[in-house]
C-alpha cells in the first residue's frame, strides 16, 4: 500500500488547519487556542482521508496518483473512493470531534475565575478523560453514526467537485496549474460543507445529548424535533462560516497535497 499519500495528507491537513485557525478560533471559542492538539488529531484524520482515497482509487482503477492525469478515473470511481475515505475518516474523527463539540458548547470559562462555577472540562485531554470515565469507550464515539452519514457522501462530493473543476481548466493529460488547484480545492471544500451542514447540525446535537438533559430517540427523532421547534432554517446553521472557512483551508490543502506528491515523483 503506497504510504506517501498518507504523509502528504497529514502535512496538507496541518497546513490547511493553520490557515483555518482564525475561523476556528471564532467558531470554537478558543478550542484551537493551542495548535498542538488539532495538528495531532485533525491532521491525522486528513491523512486517513487522502491516504484511503488514493489507495481505494488504486484498487478500483489500477493507477497510481502519478498515472491518473494520463488515465483519469471515472467520476463514479472518484465518488466511491471519496466515500470510502470519508467513511473511514469519520470513525477516526469521532472522538476528536466529540471533544471539540463539548468544549465549544461549554459556557463556563476554562480557567477558574472568582465567583464563577468551575469549568466542567479544563481542556481537550481532561474532556476526553472525563467522558471516558463517565460513559466509557462508547461515550467517546457518541454521534459517530451521524458523523459517518455526514462524511461518507459529502467526501464523495468533495473529490468529484475537485476532479471535475480541475478537468474543466486543464488540457488532457497535463497536471492542473497551481491556480486551478487552488480554485478547485476551495470550491470542493465549499460544496462539501454545503452538503454536510444539515447533518453537521444534527450530529452536534446528538453529541451534546450525553451532557444536557435532552435525550433524542435517535437521528430521525433529533431531526424531526429540531425542525418542529426551530423551523427548517435550523439545518443551515453555521453554513456561512463553514463555507468561508472551507475555501482557504481546502485550497491550501489540495495545493500542498498535489505539490508534495509531484515533488516526491
Ligand atoms: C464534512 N466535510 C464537508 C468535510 N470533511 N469536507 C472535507 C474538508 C476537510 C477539511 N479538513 C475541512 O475541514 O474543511
Amino acid at each position: 500500500m503506497p504510504a506517501e499519500e498518507f504523509v502528504a495528507g497529514w502535512i496538507s491537513g496541518a497546513l490547511g488547519l493553520v490557515l483555518g485557525h482564525p475561523f476556528d478560533t471564532v467558531k470554537l471559542l478558543g478550542f484551537f487556542k493551542g495548535m498542538s492538539f488539532p495538528i495531532a488529531s485533525i491532521a491525522v484524520v486528513n491523512s486517513v482521508l487522502f491516504g484511503v482515497y488514493s489507495n481505494a482509487l488504486l484498487v478500483l482503477t489500477a493507477t497510481s496518483h502519478q498515472e491518473r492525469r494520463a488515465q483519469p478515473p471515472s467520476y463514479t470511481h472518484v465518488f466511491v473512493a471519496g466515500c470510502t475515505g470519508g467513511f473511514l475518516q469519520a470513525y477516526c474523527l469521532a472522538p476528536f470531534d466529540l471533544i471539540k463539540v463539548r468544549l465549544q458548547n461549554q459556557t463556563e470559562p476554562r480557567a477558574k475565575q472568582p465567583g464563577s462555577p468551575p469549568p466542567r472540562y479544563r481542556g481537550p485531554v481532561h474532556c476526553a478523560a472525563s467522558i471516558f470515565q463517565a460513559e466509557g469507550t462508547r461515550g467517546l464515539f457518541r454521534g459517530a453514526w451521524a458523523l459517518t452519514l455526514r462524511d461518507t457522501p459529502t467526501l464523495g462530493i468533495y473529490f468529484v467537485t475537485y476532479e471535475w473543476l480541475c478537468r474543466q481548466f486543464t488540457p488532457d493529460g497535463q497536471n492542473p496549474s497551481s491556480g486551478t488547484v487552488l480554485v478547485a480545492g476551495g470550491f470542493a471544500g465549499i460544496t462539501s460543507w454545503v452538503a454536510a451542514t444539515p447533518l453537521d447540525v444534527i450530529k452536534s446535537r446528538m453529541q451534546m445529548a450525553g451532557l444536557k438533559q435532552r435525550a433524542y430517540g435517535g437521528l430521525l427523532d433529533c431531526m424531526v424535533s429540531s425542525a418542529r421547534q426551530e423551523g427548517l432554517g435550523v439545518f443551515f446553521r453555521g453554513l456561512i462560516i463553514n463555507s468561508a472557512r472551507a475555501f482557504p483551508v481546502n485550497a491550501v490543502t489540495f495545493l500542498s497535497y498535489e505539490y508534495l506528491l509531484l515533488s516526491w515523483g
